[in-house]
């Protein structure tokens, strides 16, 4: 493993049985609270905005929110939130979806994105890609293009990868960590 996926790896905190038992949660709080590993972080993922050719960067609340919104300042881009569903006051897409541990709705501003836009889907952990698989519906819906996804850690035993395979259409899966 590389010298920065070391660093990464050694500030995400596994909690078992969170939050609900037989969950291992992957808590990044450690790695936000470490200035080296956070701007380590941002330049990671900024680069991958660069050389995908992305025009706009859009964040997975909540946690994408905090990665998302550095690497596209970094990247010189403009950040998409994508929201649960009753946050934005405008007129948005919807998207249901499950993840590890419930079902919920994502929804964007439609105005947010165009034909126009590439946009780098960024979050922090892949688990069954049912989250991100929405988030890439709801960008294609809103008549963007996909330049990719890219997250900090991917658990690549729950098969999120395969999952999303048809969704992402081509555009890069980049996981700068997998457990
Ligand atoms: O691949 P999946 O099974 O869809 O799971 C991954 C998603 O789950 C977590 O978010 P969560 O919905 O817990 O929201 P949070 O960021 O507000 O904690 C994580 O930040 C991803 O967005
Ligand atoms: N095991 C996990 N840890 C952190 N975030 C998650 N989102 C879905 N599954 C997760």
């Amino acid at each position: 493993m590389t010298d920065i996926g070391e660093l990464l790896l050694s500030r995400i905190r596994d909690v078992a049985d969170y939050p609900e038992p037989g969950v291992m949660f992957k808590d990044i709080t450690p790695l936000l609270a470490d200035p080296a590993a956070f701007t380590a972080l941002t330049d990671a993922l900024a680069e991958i905005a660069g050389r995908t050719g992305a025009t706009k960067v859009v964040g997975l609340e909540a946690r994408g929110f905090i990665l998302g919104a550095p690497v596209a300042v970094r990247a010189g881009l403009g950040f998409i939130p994508v929201r649960k569903a009753g946050k934005l006051p405008g007129a948005t897409l919807a998207q249901a979806y499950d993840l590890e541990y419930g079902s919920a709705e994502i929804e964007v501003h439609a105005e947010d994105l165009s034909a126009d836009d590439r946009v780098l889907v960024v979050d922090d952990v892949l688990a069954t890609g049912g989250t991100a698989e929405a988030s890439v519906q709801l960008i294609r819906r809103a008549g963007a293009e996909v330049a990719g996804l890219a997250v900090l850690m991917e658990l690549g035993f729950l098969g999120g990868r395969a999952r999303l395979e048809p969704a992402l259409a081509g555009a890069p899966l980049e996981a700068l960590l997998t457990v």
